[in-house]
């Protein structure tokens, strides 16, 4: 298969990260979570005293952190300033924060100078997953996706994997998710949106292993169309040479 870029977005827990982990684990590909990126700074901000809702003082520090990202989509990895931050990113205290921290413009710029320089790295293709990657990161990717699903079906996934840990019920979930998902979508730079040429994919109804195959099969006909205009392109150069011999 041709190294293929794909950009998955779409609001939280609509199931993004399972999906974008095993497609890319199916095919081959490296795996990107750049939520996890945006957790990381924000856990960052937090553990410095840099308080996350002066946007001044989140700029003055964005550019402080050393964020460094694994794309194994079997192993995700990311550490901060050289130590594995996968568990104290995943907190309470982290996802209450992270959409203030993410609005802030410096924040959002050198993020995606990451991303750019981790996907134009990935020789072999790979999946980024996020909430701006088919609108401003990668918008020459080679297949968009935006998943969607009812805030329930969102809430109760959410629930579901909480439970034991949190004391949340699908309520107090679902009003936590509707709100980060408004941050997420009204701020000024690269809000959560879906790209004009993304294809959309309601999961409300699916299972993760129906929501998988659906992708993997998009991707698969995003690598034939990209192999097929490489041959085409390849063939229309090779005529081009030999009329100007
Ligand atoms: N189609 C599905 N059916 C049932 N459960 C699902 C489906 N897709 C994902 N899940 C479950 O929903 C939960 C949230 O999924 P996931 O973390 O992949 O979402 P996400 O979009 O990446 O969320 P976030 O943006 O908040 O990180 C997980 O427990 C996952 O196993
Ligand atoms: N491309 C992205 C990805 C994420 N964010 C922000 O990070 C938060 C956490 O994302 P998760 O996927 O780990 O839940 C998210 O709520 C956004 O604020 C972003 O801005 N752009």
């Amino acid at each position: 298969m041709s190294a293929v870029i794909v950009a998955i977005d779409g609001p939280s827990g609509t199931g993004k990260s399972s999906t974008s982990k095993a497609v890319a684990s199916a095919l081959g590909l490296s795996y990107l979570d750049t939520g996890a990126q945006y957790r990381a700074i924000t856990w960052w901000m937090l553990t410095n005293g840099v308080p996350v809702d002066d946007a001044e003082a989140v700029a003055a520090a964005s550019g402080k952190p050393v964020i460094v990202s694994g794309t194994d989509p079997a192993a995700p990895a990311i550490s901060v300033d050289g130590a594995d931050a996968s568990g104290p990113i995943r907190t309470q205290e982290v996802t209450a924060a992270v959409s203030a921290v993410s609005a802030v413009p410096e924040v959002r710029a050198r993020i995606t100078d990451l991303q750019r320089s981790i996907a134009a790295g990935a020789a072999g293709g790979i999946v980024v997953e996020g909430r701006d990657i088919g609108t401003t990161v990668l918008p020459d990717a080679d297949l968009k996706v935006f998943l969607t699903a009812s805030p329930e079906a969102r809430a109760s996934r959410r629930s579901g994997e909480l439970k034991g840990k949190d004391a949340s019920d699908v309520s107090t979930t679902r009003e936590a998710l509707i709100k980060r998902d408004q941050a997420d979508s009204s701020r000024k730079t690269s809000p959560l949106k879906k790209a004009d040429d993304a294809v959309e994919v309601d999961t409300t109804e699916l299972s993760l292993e129906q929501v998988v195959e659906c992708v993997v099969t998009l991707v698969e006909n995003a690598a034939s169309e990209k192999s097929r205009e490489a041959g085409t392109a390849s063939v229309a150069n090779e005529k081009a040479g030999q009329i100007s011999k």
